[in-house]
């Protein structure tokens, strides 16, 4: 089965299009996980960060399609924290989530080769890291991308290319125009073009694209000129994008799109409006109770 029709099937299976990113921060974990941390090697943090994912995923993976492990997190600790990365991701693909793994990779074709033998796989063709999706930079051009096109039709992954991010620089490079069109539109014709071949039965390839929550027009711009690209949308709560913000990135049937959340899920007990209900002492539950109320938010259609 392709990617795109295995997320595609999760969303409805669940009934949410909620993606959880998983980005621990020393500062910002639950008191009872940061307390019981016995040192400040890079090791003791990583088994906390393994502990408290682990125990995220169980909490929703009743709830999402997926989630999104942010590999900056991990690689902040050292190989210790690529060791965690790997549990974590393993513990999700053994839950029945989608792992998208959030690791802005490219280089040149040979180099690009290595990333997508890396991360892009499927249950029937697991990849080494046991990810099934990639976030892949476009700079270097068409041909940098083809090798993950390639790994994703030999092995049933997915990748999400940046096309026009949340951050309030991206429009830097990504809103210049090139041969009257702006360069996040090149990046998007290019996603169009190689998706044409490669499609499902519900007209979805395996070639997805990032797009920010913060930027609705564009959004709604973006999900007309990708038609079979499901969309990757990070930037909601914590960066400030809404649930109306992405109302434009879903298909008429609420699919095609999922709307990654980090810190608005993971670290809920410390939000102001749920830290007096839940606190640190009831921290799972108010991962929970965010998810739920995200999926509420996103629920369009059905
Ligand atoms: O354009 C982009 C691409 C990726 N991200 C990543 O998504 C999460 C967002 O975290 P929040 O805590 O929900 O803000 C994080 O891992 C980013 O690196 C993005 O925000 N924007």
């Amino acid at each position: 089965m392709t990617f795109a029709t295995r997320l595609n099937q999760a969303i409805a299976r669940t009934g949410s299009v909620t993606c959880v990113g998983l980005d621990p921060r020393q500062a910002s974990l639950p008191a009872p996980i940061r307390d019981a941390v016995s040192s400040n090697h890079p090791e003791a943090w990583a088994a906390a960060y393994t502990q408290f994912c682990c125990e995220i995923i169980d909490v929703v993976r009743d709830l999402v399609p997926c989630v999104k492990p942010q590999a900056a997190f991990f690689e902040q600790l050292g190989p210790a924290g690529m060791v965690s990365l790997g549990q974590v991701i393993a513990h999700a693909a053994e839950s029945g989530l989608i792992v998208v793994t959030d690791g802005k990779r490219n280089d040149i074709g040979t180099t690009a080769t290595a990333y997508a033998d890396a991360y892009l796989g499927s249950p029937e063709h697991p990849s080494p890291w046991r990810s099934d999706s990639l976030t892949v930079s476009p700079y270097l051009g068409r041909d940098s991308i083809e090798p993950f096109v390639d790994a994703c039709d030999e092995r049933g992954g997915g990748i999400f290319v940046l096309v026009k991010t949340s951050n309030p620089g991206g429009g830097f490079l990504q809103d210049l125009e090139a041969n009257e069109k702006t360069i996040y539109g090149h990046v998007a014709d290019l996603i169009t073009q190689l998706n044409a071949t490669r499609l499902d039965g519900d007209g979805y390839g395996p070639i997805g694209a990032v797009v920010g929550a913060t930027y609705p027009e564009q959004l709604a711009e973006l999900r007309a000129a990708m038609p079979h690209s499901i969309l990757l949308v990070p930037g909601f709560g914590a960066q400030g994008g809404t649930a109306e913000d992405v109302k434009a990135a879903m298909d008429s049937q609420g699919r095609g799109a999922i709307v990654n959340s980090s810190r608005g899920i993971i670290f809920a007990h410390a939000r102001p409006d749920l830290a007096q209900k839940y606190g640190d002492a009831k921290w799972h539950d108010a991962v929970r109770a965010a998810t739920i109320e995200m999926n509420e938010q996103l629920k369009f259609v059905g």
